[in-house]
């Protein structure tokens, strides 16, 4: 199993006070799989993306991906899988708005292992016209195009998803969904997506549906729906 999370715990203190946002979640997903977890404002599944990235740690259980265990890993080691495995795409787009798009994305390809190239990841997302322009030349669609090219060039193994559509308005949002479903088929790269929209879960190989710091429900689609079939 390519993620394996097994009683994963976590809680937060603010204060004196130890709130417990997640309570052991089991959560598996196979290689080459896009995953959706579903959930209300508040439930923690940014907290479980988190920890998938190393970006966060939990306090208790097992959270495998491809075969390590990343709660034994050391700061640096933490550090490494963070910058060479995983892919983050945020609801905004957080580029560097004094980089072009080319430089916003060799500014990842320089300092990852085994890149793919940016020109055919600029032609994947659509953008190879728009290499030139800074962020601010782009619309909300096109800037989260080239997120989505930076954090695919690093040839990431997992690519985590908070929102990529948050801030889009639906017609974008299905050129969105449908180009993470193009990355997933051409890259084979498996992708986690975090979503308010529940119609989004049927593109997902399996649905995560998060309650309280619990999943309450996995649902495996035996058929995923193609991202401009959705019904929103
Ligand atoms: N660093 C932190 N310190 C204290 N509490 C936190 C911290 N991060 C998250 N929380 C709390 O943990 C709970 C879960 O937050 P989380 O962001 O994971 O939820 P979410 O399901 O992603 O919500 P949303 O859909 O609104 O983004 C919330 O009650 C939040 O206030």
């Amino acid at each position: 199993m390519f993620i394996y999370i097994s009683g994963l715990k976590k809680s937060y203190m603010s204060g004196e006070v130890k709130t417990e946002v997640l309570k052991g979640i089991e959560m598996q997903l196979e290689k080459g799989e896009v995953g959706v977890i579903l959930g209300p404002s508040g439930s923690g599944k940014s907290t479980l993306m988190n920890i998938l990235g190393g970006i966060d740690r939990c306090d208790s259980g097992k959270v495998l991906v491809d075969g390590v265990e990343i709660n034994k890993l050391n700061e640096n080691q933490l550090t490494d899988f963070r910058r060479e495995d995983i892919g983050f795409i945020f609801q905004f787009y957080n580029l560097v708005p004094n980089l072009t798009v080319g430089e916003n994305i060799e500014v990842v390809s320089n300092i990852s292992k085994s890149p793919f190239n940016i020109d055919e990841v600029l032609k994947a997302v659509e953008m190879q016209d728009k290499k030139h322009r800074f962020p601010r030349e782009l619309s909300g669609g096109e800037q989260q195009r080239v997120s989505i090219a930076r954090a695919i060039v690093k040839n990431p193994k997992l690519l985590l998803c908070d929102e990529p559509t948050g801030a889009l308005d639906f017609q974008t949002s299905r050129s969105i969904l449908k180009l993470l479903q193009k990355v997933n088929k051409e890259f084979g790269t498996t992708i986690l997506m975090i979503t308010h929209n529940a119609a989004i879960a049927a593109m997902a190989n399996r649905v995560f549906k998060v309650r309280s710091g619990e999943i309450v429900e996995t649902v495996v689609n035996q058929v995923t729906v193609p991202a401009e079939r959705i019904e929103w």
